[in-house]
């Protein structure tokens, strides 16, 4: 698995100079999502999907089955009513479970920690930047809030959020990524700073950001954040540059393994848990699928022949390593497929325009590493692809025969469709008694069947994929 200055997830090591990358404001419901403009035919198959999709959320948000539930609405959880404006901006109407149960115990006084796990994709971004937001004295222009994530698409998209929801607040936003800052810059006092750990301890130790005023600092994707075979070390880095004591500790994430749970409850001390069980883990609109692929080379066969499915809605395809990723990439380009590939590897300024081009809809096929595989949210996304099963991040383990998968990422790739009560599908290509066995873990793991689609049958395929999207 692939590790850099940044961890687990990489980071850019070439010296763009990536202007401060302006934060996109992030739509919810349907027609707000940038596609590109249909055909006369294909607007009324949008027109009614859109409907359907908005239908069927408020049906699921009203299900006290569904973690989208909530018998509460976002006024009685007691938010300014600036953020309030920015919610219903936003296109938000009700909150979901995890926002409903976390937000009135994140804005309680005193402020107290909080450890909180809810399903990819059920609003956990919204849980912590509305607390950042009313954490904030506007008044003072000095950093108040610090929040973490493994990657920068990650802290670029948690941006947008924090931009969108204080739309009607003075909030003042600055990003800890690497090449972002103009060089020479020696004092930040942003009222938010969202960034990567490398980049965020940097600026912590150079006094870039003077602390004393900071009240919340959050770990998104928090389990892997603390992994020491994560960014663990960085993220500790952070925490001992910050006050000791007066700091809420806010760690989220779809997935907290036992391995960093203790670690986690030491983290943030004396925290308020919301926790799934495991059998709860798994999105009810992902239903997923493999594929028996004969060898390493059938499994390109494949998802060549996959591509026209790939590209109904948009797809993301998940290699092990990133010369996987580019090699694929390069292949199908050279054979005429539109895709992009993105890994840690490529320079900052890149990385930010090819999961631009992504999320605006210009490219319809990714092709990358685990550096996208958490917290993404592009509801267009409607299939995952694991090219490669995702493996223990253990020294060795990948090249080793009882190489185990890595269940966690598994859940958080394909965590990257069914989004927010959508329908999405997910594909493994196994090729081999050892990808099998390790597939076969992943399905006891989380309880929930893997069904098999030919490959040698593209019209089952189709109607199987369809019938799930359905
Ligand atoms: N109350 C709400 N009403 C409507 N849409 C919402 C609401 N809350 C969140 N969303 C939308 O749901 C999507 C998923 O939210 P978010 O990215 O916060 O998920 P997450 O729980 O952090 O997922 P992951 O574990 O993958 O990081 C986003 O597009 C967000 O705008």
């Amino acid at each position: 698995m692939e590790k850099d200055a940044d961890g687990f997830y990489d980071t850019p090591k070439l010296e763009a100079s990536a202007p401060l990358a302006q934060a996109e404001s992030k739509g919810t419901k349907e027609e707000e999502q940038p596609e590109p403009i249909p055909s006369s035919s294909s607007r009324t198959d949008l027109i009614s999907s859109t409907f359907e999709v908005t239908v069927t959320l408020a049906d699921q948000q009203a299900d006290p089955n569904s973690p989208l539930f909530s018998a509460k609405t976002f006024e009685e959880l007691g938010l300014h009513q600036d953020l309030l404006k920015g919610l219903y901006d936003l296109g938000f109407s009700k909150p979901s479970k995890i926002q409903e149960r976390a937000l009135p115990l994140l804005l309680a006084n005193p402020p107290q920690n909080m450890i909180g796990q809810s399903q990819s994709g059920t609003g956990k971004t919204a849980a912590f930047v509305l607390t950042m937001l009313s954490r904030v004295d506007f008044s003072k222009n000095k950093t108040q809030a610090l929040c973490l994530a493994p990657s920068r698409e990650l802290a670029r998209q948690i941006m947008s959020v924090v931009v969108a929801m204080g739309k009607f607040t003075p909030v003042q936003t600055e990003y800890a990524i690497k090449d972002n800052l103009p060089k020479g810059t020696s004092r930040i006092t942003a009222h938010i700073v969202v960034g990567t750990p490398g980049t965020m301890t940097d600026l912590l130790r150079r006094k870039v950001i003077d602390t004393s005023e900071v009240k919340v600092f959050v770990l998104d994707e928090a389990d892997n954040m603390l992994d020491q075979d994560g960014l663990g070390d960085q993220t500790l880095r952070v925490k001992n540059l910050i006050p000791r004591t007066g700091v809420q500790i806010i760690l989220f994430s779809a997935t907290f393994p036992d391995h960093v749970r203790n670690f986690a409850s030491k983290f943030a001390p004396s925290a308020n848990k919301i926790e799934l069980q495991r059998e709860e883990l798994s999105v009810e609109g992902i239903r997923q699928f493999y594929m028996d692929c004969r060898n390493e080379e059938h499994k390109y066969d494949i998802l060549v022949s996959l591509y026209q499915l790939l590209t109904i809605g948009q797809s993301i395809i998940f290699c092990q390593h990133r010369h996987t990723a580019d090699r694929i990439s390069q292949r199908m380009s050279a054979e005429g497929h539109k895709v992009a590939s993105l890994h840690g590897a490529k320079d900052a300024a890149e990385r930010d325009a090819i999961i631009d081009n992504f999320r605006e809809g210009r490219d319809k096929v990714l092709i990358t590493t685990n550096v996208i595989a958490r917290g993404i949210d592009i509801m267009q996304v409607n299939m995952v692809v694991n090219y490669d099963l995702p493996l223990m991040n253990e020294r060795g383990n990948q090249h080793s025969h009882d190489a185990r998968p890595d269940v966690e990422t598994y859940i958080h790739r394909i965590g990257r469709t069914g989004r927010f009560g959508r329908k999405g599908i997910s594909i493994n290509f196994v090729h081999d008694r050892q990808t099998w066995s390790q597939m076969e873990e992943i399905e006891k793991t989380l309880g929930k069947k893997i069904i098999r689609i030919e490959t040698n049958d593209l019209e089952e395929m189709e109607e199987k994929m369809k019938k799930a999207l359905k």
